[in-house]
């Protein structure tokens, strides 16, 4: 029988797009379903539960939950639901240590419900109102300031701070702070809330507001304003164990406020409570205490809580061989749930998160599902795809967060790691999970950075499966053996700080006064050579004078939510000399709207050809990043269909829109820093081309970021990086490649069969020469 046929008469034969898929076999459970395992310890070794584990901390009476639970605050309609959940009975005992003790470990699994109930705890205790107390000035001068009131919690991503803030805010009966966005300062008007939130680019914080969730990027923004933290009662660190850059500095600084003076803060301690889903916390518990520490004024009292339990149990069903190629494995798990298992139950929906490693994936299997979806027979339900990716508008992000309204509809979101931590995806009770993510890693000694696809940790797993089980028992789909889960997993993730580059983070701690960066305290530290590649960089970004002190330029650049070398950029781009900030915004805005903004063309695809003149007209020969520039101002210049635009060449939109968005907060940035002198003029304006006198200044511009990002050519016709001295080839995708030049500059790196340069543009030899030299 041909596939075709076969496929038409089986059942568990589909055809998507030019891949016949077998269903037969998927789904099978492992001889033993496990269920949720309990999260590893950080140091691998037995868990709590283990007879063979290491000692525990001591119990206090707090961990012993008490038989009396008071009656919830807030709206009645979410009563029962906050009662159910395990850390509801513990709620007496978290106040208790926190009228005693200043800084609290609290361990609790995936869904206990500490992101959403420990700030509605506390923030009607008394030691978290606000006070006016007296502080003596840098002028030695007495003054009365307040102190104290809100609570922040702090989020590793975006998405999760806005969605838990919409949560929690109904559970306490109180609209969301604020009817629109607004500026940092929280002036965003509109109605009293209890709740807030606070992430890169949308504010909704204004007076009055308890209970803020932000970003540890924001945090550690606000620390440079205000290094006392005086709006805050408490801060509360979620999702640690996740240790990103912004997640350890902030630490450092937390540790730094509870163990000094309080001088600042008029004497008004400041509560940190420190939440991890992982078990062990010794090294974060030490670090706090300063138990490690040789100075007595650097110890301080740490209380533990372990919050014991789950709200539903997750099955784990892993595959019973490896899979040979994951996408396809990851379609027909969806496909044979979406066919097989119920719409919903007495629990809710039972919709589908599968997670994938990046947009570039994300869209593929969009494309394949939608695809898959529109020939299924009338009486299976249809499927409503929606992406989750970091790139995303924060309004793309929280449709995910939606109930899918069509009905007779299964919702499956497709996300990156975004979804892995904190997050509740309302309507999900499937994970499938692929077992990989893109990791930034930094090679010091090369001076490179690369995104690569690799296995995600123990830790990740769970915190995956967990997604699972948030409103109703669910079922995990792992994409990989039980083998491989319990040997080639790493327990955790090494912490973002021990491998990715550390620029950003020694910016940041220069720009808070801390002159010796290898005395400021960390859980760990990165080593010197990192540090050190660091402050070279950052002396050839002129943020650093020659004595590593901060500068004027280096103070302006934490000003921006971007990397430092594009804060350089764009500070260049300011400067009279090149004029040139508004292009250089564009240029910017498409690089950080996502991936790749343009879609990759086979060439066995129908009307390739056409694509590609229109595409052509788009093509700069200084290179990528001008061509970027003429895009958007094409784009931009469109009046009549910008979908039709896009779509005719092949450009995503969805990349467009979120640039659009991001140049609107860079262009309203720089007009309040006083590097735009005037707004920007309204769109559509009318498309001229960009001069090549103009190209060269904004191609210099970039070159004051990314002189480490430079290549000349050999003799040998290939390009050899004037750092470090490796041989790197131009990626297929750049509008420059199989071209030889003199020199070439590159934003970013690629390594897979090669090590590629991406977003490329034609430098001059001199130029480069000048930039090392700090004469451009
Ligand atoms: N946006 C939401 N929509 C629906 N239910 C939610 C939402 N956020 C939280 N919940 C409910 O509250 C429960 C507890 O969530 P919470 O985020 O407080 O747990 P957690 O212990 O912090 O878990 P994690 O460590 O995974 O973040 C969830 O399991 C879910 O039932």
């Amino acid at each position: 029988m041909s596939k075709k046929r076969k496929h038409e008469s089986n059942p568990n034969i589909i055809k998507v797009g030019d891949k016949i898929l077998s269903l037969e076999g998927y789904l099978t459970k492992t001889k033993k379903p496990r269920h949720d395992e309990p999260a590893p310890s950080q140091d691998a070794s037995p868990g709590p539960d283990s007879a063979a584990g290491p000692p525990q901390p001591a119990q206090t009476d707090a961990q012993k939950p008490k038989g009396s639970t008071p009656k919830p605050s807030g709206d009645p309609a979410f009563f029962s639901t906050r009662q159910a959940l395990p850390i509801w009975k513990y709620q007496d005992d978290i106040r208790r240590v926190l009228q005693k003790t200043d800084v609290v470990v609290l361990v609790g699994e995936t869904g206990s419900g500490k992101s959403t109930q420990v700030p509605q705890f506390l923030y009607q205790e008394k030691w978290c109102r606000r006070r006016t107390v007296k502080v003596t000035n840098a002028d030695g001068r007495d003054e009365e300031v307040a102190v104290g009131g809100m609570i922040a919690i702090t989020q590793p991503r975006r998405v999760a701070a806005t969605t838990l803030a919409h949560r929690v805010s109904k559970e306490a009966g109180t609209p969301l702070a604020g009817t629109s966005r607004g500026n940092e300062k929280g002036n965003s008007g509109g109605t009293k809330g209890l709740v807030g939130y606070s992430v890169r680019f949308d504010h909704r914080v204004p007076k009055g507001t308890r209970i803020k969730y932000m970003t540890e990027g924001m945090l550690l923004q606000e620390l440079l304003r205000d290094p006392h933290l005086r709006q805050y009662s408490a801060i509360v660190v979620d999702e640690i164990h996740e240790r990103s850059i912004d997640v350890d500095l902030l630490s450092g600084f937390l540790k730094q406020i509870v163990t000094g003076d309080k001088k600042g803060r008029g004497g008004v301690p400041l509560k940190v409570v420190v939440m991890s889903a992982t078990a062990n916390v010794d090294k974060i518990r030490n670090f706090f205490s300063g138990a490690d520490s040789e100075h007595e004024e650097a110890r301080t009292p740490v209380e533990f809580l372990q919050i014991e339990g789950r709200q539903f149990p997750v099955e784990i069903v892993h595959t019973p061989k490896p899979v040979p190629d994951i996408q396809e494995a990851m379609l027909k798990t969806i496909f044979k749930l979406h066919t097989e298992q119920p719409l919903s139950d007495k629990h809710g929906k039972h919709d589908i998160l599968a997670f994938l490693t990046g947009q570039e994936e994300i869209e593929s299997a969009q494309r394949l599902i939608e695809e898959y979806a529109g020939t299924l027979a009338s009486n299976v339900p249809k499927i409503r795809v929606l992406p989750l990716f970091g790139q995303l508008s924060m309004e793309a992000q929280h449709e995910a967060f939606q109930p899918v309204k069509a009905p007779f509809t299964r919702k499956v979101v497709l996300a990156t790691n975004i979804a892995e931590t904190s997050v509740t995806v309302p309507g999900v009770r499937y994970v499938v999970d692929c077992g990989k993510s893109k990791v930034r890693q930094f090679r010091a000694r090369l001076g490179m950075e690369s995104l690569l696809a690799k296995p995600i940790s123990k830790s990740s797993a769970i915190q995956r499966a967990g997604r699972a089980g948030r409103e109703g028992p669910g079922k995990c789909y792992r994409l990989y053996t039980e083998e491989s889960y319990d040997t080639l997993l790493q327990p955790t993730d090494l912490p973002e700080i021990l491998r990715t580059d550390v620029t950003g983070a020694i910016l940041t701690m220069k720009a808070r006064g801390i002159d010796d960066v290898m005395s400021f305290p960390l859980m760990d530290r990165p080593d010197v050579e990192s540090v050190g590649k660091a402050l070279i960089h950052l002396h050839m970004l002129q943020a650093l004078d020659d004595k590593a002190v901060i500068t004027e330029i280096g103070r302006k650049m934490v000003l921006f939510p971007v990397t430092a070398p594009y804060a350089r950029v764009l500070l260049a781009a300011a400067d009279p000399k090149h004029d040139c900030l508004l292009e250089v915004i564009d240029i910017v805005s498409i690089i950080t709207s996502g991936e790749d903004v343009f879609m990759q063309i086979r060439s066995e695809e129908e009307g390739h050809e056409d694509v590609e003149v229109l595409r052509k007209e788009l093509w700069r020969r200084e290179g990528d990043l001008i061509t970027y520039l003429t895009t958007m101002q094409r784009y931009t210049s469109e009046n009549a269909d910008r979908a039709r635009w896009c779509k005719e060449r092949r450009i995503k939109l969805r990349n467009m829109r979120q640039a659009l968005n991001i140049r609107k907060q860079l262009r309203a940035l720089c007009e309040r820093h006083g590097l735009l002198k005037e707004p920007a003029p309204a769109d559509p304006q009318p498309f001229v081309p960009t001069s090549p006198e103009r190209a060269e200044q904004i191609v210099r511009c970039f070159l004051r970021g990314f002189a480490l990002k430079t290549a000349l050519l050999a003799p040998d016709l290939s390009y050899v990086t004037s750092a470090g001295k490796h041989v790197v080839a131009i990626h297929p995708s750049s509008v420059l490649h199989g071209q030889k030049k003199e020199a070439i500059m590159f934003l970013e790196h690629v390594y897979t069969q090669k090590n590629y340069a991406k977003k490329v543009s034609v430098v001059q030899a001199e130029w480069v020469a000048q930039a090392f030299e700090g004469t451009l």
